[in-house]
C-alpha cells in the first residue's frame, strides 16, 4: 500500500537567461535536463521575469497618467515567451508516467504594501497566473510568505480575496499554499503563528494550505505537533540540509527523516481536505558536487525514504493503520433511541480486542461468583443490550469451559427488534435455545411485576459504551437493572468506566465542520483526524460505578440521597505553547472486572484523576498533590474512535496560559433526555510590581483586557447621572467628601463585595447558621477579586510604596456555554 506522498523536484535551470530570450523556452519540459524520471512533480514559476517587467513597465504608465485621461490598472495576461511551463505538454491524456506540475506564484508582490495600487497589481498579477494554471490544469500553487510581518492582515486580506476569486474557488478548487520555514530557532512557533494568522483571517479557507521547509536542526515536538495537524500539502528539502553517509551519498539526519515519516503517516488523515502529500527538493544543482551521484542521488534517497516509509506503515503492527477507512467526522451513536444497522454491529464485532478482554473479565466475575456460598438454584446472568450476541457467544464459551453450562441461566435482553432476529437464529443455531431471549427496553423491563416476580440477576454484562464512556446512557439504563433486578452481591461487567478531557487544536477539524455547515455545539465522533492535545495532561471529568448505590434489600431502599446521573466538573489545564483552540477531546477507560480495563487514551498520556480510594492505589501524587497517572490506548482495540466537543468560536491563547474548562453532563427527568453542555476560560499570570499603586505587568504577556482589583478603585467616588444644574452642587459635595475622607470613615473600610453581602443579609454574623455550618462567607472575598492571586494577595493597606512583586491571574479569554439545554445534541431517556 502506498502512503499517497509523491516526490516533487524544483529543476535548477536558469529561467533568467530563458526569460531574456524573445522565443519560448522549448526545453522546458516537465522532465527536468539531467534527473531520471522517478518523481512525480516538477515545480515551476509560472511565469518567467519577462513578465515581471513588463508588469512593472505597465505599473509605471499607470502611476503617470494624468488625472484627466485617469484609467484603472490594467494587468496583461503573460504571453508566450512570458510563461515557464508551457501549455503544450501539461496533463496530457497520454500522459502516462509524465510528471504534473506544481506552480510557483510570483515572489516579486508585495501583497501586504500600505499602498492600495501596489496590492491591486499584486493580486491582478496572481489572478492572471492562477488562471492560466487552471487552463493548463495545474491544480496547487505556491506562495511566498509576506515580507513585512507587519502588514500581515493586508497580506491576509488580499489572500482572502485572492481565494473568493471564482478562478480558485470554481470545482475543482485550486489550492493556494503558502511557504514558510517548518521553525525558527529564535521563536519557534513565529511561523506556526504566522500561518494561523493568515488562515484566521482567510476563515479556514479550504483552499489555503502550507508549503513548509525542513529546518536543519531537530525540530521541537511541540512545534512538529502542532504542523501534523495542519493542511500541509508540500514539504520543501533543500538539498543543504541533508549530510553525506560513509559512501558519500547524500542522507537527510535521523530527525528529519522520522519527521518525513511522520507526515507520511498523517497525509491519510489531511485528506480529509482532498489534499495530498509531496515531498519537493529543491537546490540539487546548488550541492550537487558535494555528493557521489550528484544531482539524481538526492531524488534516489528521497524516493527510497518514503518506500521505507511504505513498507514501516504496512508491517505487522501498522497494518490497521494503514488499512482503516479514511477520516470521518460522525455523530455519536444513540443506541438507546436509535435502532442500529446491521452494518454497525458487523463493525462492532470485528473488534476482537474487546471481546477477549470481556471474556477474560467474564471468567474472572463467574470463577469468583461460582466460588461464594453455594446459591442453591442457577446463577443468573444478564446480557443486557445483547445486540446480535457476541457477548453471549463468550459467556457460552466460558461456561462450557468451566462446565458451568447446568448451573447458569442466560438472558439476554435486547430492544433492536432486527438485532434480535440475529439472537435468535444464534439460539436454535449455536446456544441450544437455552437463552432466555427479552425483545424490550432493559429500562421498562418488569418494573411493574411484583417484586417477588422480577428475575433477580447475579452477573451483569452489557456493553453500552460510547465514546465518552456514558454517551450511550449506560449509567441510565444499568440503574435500571440495578433498581428493580439486582441484590447486594450483583456483579456489573463493566464495574465503572470514566470519561476524559483534554483541550486540543485541530484546524482540520474545525474547517471540516464549519464547511459542512455542522453544528459547532453538538459533540462529534472523529476516526483519522489529526489532533494535537494542548494540555501537559488529560483529566478525568467523571467516573460512574455498578452498582451505584447501597441496596437495602429488604426495604428495597437505596442508600444514596440521589442516582447521580447529572455529573460537573471543572478542569484546570496548563498549556506551554501558544497557540489556538478549537475544542475538547474525549476519551474512557472502563474497568470491566478486577484488574481488567480497557483504554482509549491515547499511548502514553499523563492523565489527571478524580480522587478515590481505588484509584488513589494505581496513580501517584504531582508536584500540587494530584492524582496522576500514565495510561496507554488498549492494543489494538478498534471500536472506539474519540469524540470532540467542539468550541464554536477557536480560542487563541498565549504562552504559559492557563484555561479553565466547565464540563457537564446533564440529566434531566422532566425533559426526558440527557445531554453535555461546556464552556471555558483562559488566564494568565502577571507578575506586577508595586501592586496596588498603578501595578506594572512585568510579564512579558499582555493580557486582551485587565479585570479591575476591587481594591485599587475603592475610595473613588462614582457620579450618577445628573442634571447640570446640580453638577455645582454636586462638585460641593464631593469636596465634602473628599475632606472625610481625610478625616476617616465613621467604620471600616467595607468592599464592594461586603457590601453586597450585607444587602442580602449575609454577612457573618447577620447569616443563620443552618445556611453554613462551616460559617464560611458564602461570597469568598480573597478568591473573588476581580484579579485573583495565586498567592495569598497583599492587602491593600499593607502595600508599601516598593511593595513586592505579585503573581496575578488575569482573564484572557471566555467561551459561551456550548450546546445549552441539550439544544443541538440530546440523547432521548
Ligand atoms: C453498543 S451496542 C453493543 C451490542 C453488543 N453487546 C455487541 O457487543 O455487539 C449496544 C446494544 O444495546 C442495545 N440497547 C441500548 N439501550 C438499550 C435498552 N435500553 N434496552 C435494551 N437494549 C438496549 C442496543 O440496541 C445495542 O444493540
Amino acid at each position: 500500500m502506498h502512503s499517497n506522498v509523491f516526490v516533487g523536484v524544483k529543476p535548477g535551470f536558469n529561467y533568467k537567461q530563458h526569460s531574456k530570450s524573445s522565443h519560448f523556452p522549448e526545453n522546458v519540459s516537465s522532465h527536468a535536463p539531467g534527473l531520471p524520471s522517478n518523481y512525480d512533480y516538477v515545480l515551476l514559476p509560472i511565469t518567467t521575469s519577462r513578465y515581471k517587467e513588463i508588469v512593472g513597465q505597465v505599473f509605471k504608465e499607470f502611476r503617470n497618467q494624468s488625472k484627466e485621461g485617469w484609467q484603472a490598472l490594467r494587468v496583461p495576461e503573460p504571453q508566450l515567451q512570458d510563461i515557464c511551463i508551457p501549455p503544450f505538454n501539461v496533463n496530457k491524456p497520454d500522459g502516462g508516467d509524465t510528471p504534473s506540475y506544481i506552480g510557483l506564484l510570483s515572489s516579486w508582490l508585495e501583497l501586504e504594501s500600505p499602498d492600495p495600487s501596489v496590492r491591486d497589481l499584486g493580486l491582478k498579477v496572481l489572478l492572471n497566473e492562477c488562471r492560466y494554471a487552471r487552463f493548463v490544469g495545474i491544480n496547487k500553487l505556491i506562495l511566498a510568505p509576506p515580507r513585512d510581518l507587519s502588514n500581515l492582515q493586508l497580506y491576509g486580506q488580499m489572500i482572502f480575496r485572492l481565494l473568493q476569486n471564482p478562478i480558485i474557488c470554481t470545482a475543482p478548487a485550486l489550492t493556494i499554499s503558502i511557504s514558510l520555514p517548518l521553525y525558527e530557532d529564535s521563536d519557534p512557533l513565529a511561523t506556526w503563528e504566522l500561518w494561523n494568522t493568515v488562515r484566521k483571517l482567510c476563515e479556514y479557507h479550504s483552499s489555503l494550505t502550507i508549503s513548509l521547509a525542513l529546518p536543519r536542526t531537530r525540530t521541537p515536538s511541540f512545534v512538529l505537533n502542532r504542523w501534523l495537524t495542519e493542511p500541509v500539502s508540500c514539504l520543501l528539502v533543500s538539498s543543504s540540509i541533508f549530510a553525506s553517509n560513509q559512501y558519500e551519498y547524500p542522507v537527510l539526519h535521523k530527525f528529519n527523516q522520522n519527521l518525513i515519516l511522520k507526515f507520511q503517516k498523517i497525509n491519510g488523515d489531511s485528506q480529509i481536505l482532498g489534499n495530498e502529500l509531496c515531498v519537493i527538493l529543491h537546490g540539487m544543482e546548488k550541492y550537487a558536487n558535494d555528493v557521489k551521484g550528484g544531482e539524481s542521488a538526492y531524488l534516489e534517497y528521497i524516493n527510497y525514504l518514503l518506500k521505507k516509509g511504505d513498507k514501516f506503515l504496512n508491517s505487522n503492527g501498522n497494518r490497521q493503520l494503514m488499512l482503516q477507512e479514511e477520516s470521518r467526522i460522525m455523530p455519536p451513536l444513540k443506541p438507546h433511541s436509535d435502532m442500529l444497522l446491521n452494518s454497525t454491529y458487523l463493525t462492532f464485532e470485528k473488534d476482537l480486542v474487546k471481546y477477549d478482554l470481556y471474556e477474560s473479565a467474564i471468567l474472572k466475575a463467574l470463577q469468583d461468583l461460582s466460588s461464594r456460598a453455594s446459591f442453591g438454584r442457577p446463577l443468573v446472568v444478564l446480557v443486557a443490550g445483547a445486540g446480535r450476541g457476541p457477548l453471549v457467544d463468550r459467556t457460552f464459551k466460558i461456561l462450557s469451559m468451566l462446565s458451568m453450562e447446568s448451573k447458569v441461566s442466560i438472558i439476554a435482553i435486547e430492544k433492536n427488534p432486527q438485532a434480535y432476529l440475529y439472537l435468535q437464529k444464534r439460539n436454535f443455531d449455536y446456544w441450544d435455545n437455552k437463552v432466555k431471549l427479552v425483545r424490550e427496553d432493559m429500562t421498562k423491563w418488569q418494573i411493574n411485576d411484583p417484586l417477588e416476580k422480577r428475575v433477580q440477576v447475579d452477573l451483569c454484562i452489557s456493553e453500552l459504551l460510547g465514546s465518552f464512556g456514558c454517551n450511550e446512557l449506560s449509567p441510565e439504563c444499568l440503574w435500571s437493572i440495578e433498581k428493580y433486578h439486582s441484590n447486594n452481591d450483583t456483579v456489573f461487567i463493566p464495574r465503572s468506566y470514566s470519561s476524559y478531557i483534554a483541550p486540543i487544536s485541530s484546524p482540520l477539524f474545525y474547517q471540516k465542520l464549519s464547511q459542512a455547515n455542522h453544528s459547532m455545539e453538538a459533540p462529534w465522533v472523529v476516526h483519522r483526524v489529526p489532533y494535537c492535545i494542548l494540555s501537559s495532561k488529560i483529566n478525568e471529568v467523571w467516573r460512574f460505578e455498578h452498582p451505584m448505590c447501597e441496596k437495602d434489600v429488604s426495604q428495597e431502599k437505596y442508600d444514596c440521597d440521589a442516582v447521580k446521573f447529572s455529573q460537573s466538573s471543572m478542569n484546570e489545564f496548563k498549556i506551554k505553547h501558544r497557540g489556538e483552540i478549537h475544542g475538547f477531546i474525549g476519551f474512557f477507560t472502563a474497568n470491566l472486572y478486577s484488574d481488567i480495563f480497557l483504554s482509549t487514551l491515547p499511548d502514553d498520556s499523563t492523565v489527571r484523576l478524580k480522587s478515590s480510594e481505588e484509584t488513589s492505589m494505581h496513580a501517584r501524587k504531582d508536584e500540587n498533590l494530584q492524582l496522576i497517572k500514565k495510561c496507554d490506548h488498549t492494543p489494538n482495540m478498534t471500536s472506539w474512535s474519540p469524540i470532540i466537543f467542539p468550541l464554536r468560536q477557536p480560542i487563541s491563547f498565549i504562552d504559559d496560559s492557563e484555561l479553565s474548562v466547565l464540563m457537564s453532563r446533564i440529566h434531566s427527568d422532566t425533559e426526558q433526555k440527557t445531554w453535555y453542555e461546556w464552556s471555558l476560560e483562559s488566564f494568565i499570570y502577571l507578575m506586577l510590581s508595586n501592586y496596588g499603586l498603578g501595578a506594572t505587568a512585568t510579564s512579558v504577556a499582555t493580557p486582551r483586557f485587565m479585570a479591575t482589583d476591587d481594591t485599587k478603585t475603592s475610595g473613588r467616588h462614582h457620579y450618577s447621572a445628573m442634571t447640570n444644574q446640580k453638577l455645582d452642587n454636586q462638585i460641593d459635595l464631593d469636596q465634602d467628601i473628599e475632606n472625610e475622607e481625610e478625616q476617616g470613615f465613621l467604620s471600616n473600610l467595607e468592599t464592594g463585595w461586603q457590601s453586597v453581602q450585607d444587602i442580602h443579609g449575609l454577612s457573618e454574623t447577620a447569616r443563620p447558621s443552618q445556611l453554613n455550618s462551616t460559617n464560611k462567607p458564602m461570597f469568598d472575598l480573597k478568591s473573588s477579586k476581580g484579579l485573583d492571586s495565586v498567592d495569598e494577595s497583599p492587602r491593600h493597606e499593607d502595600l508599601e510604596e516598593d511593595g513586592p512583586e505579585v503573581h496575578v491571574r488575569v482573564k484572557t479569554g471566555v467561551s459561551t456555554l456550548h450546546n445549552v439545554c441539550g439544544g443541538a445534541f440530546s440523547l432521548p431517556l
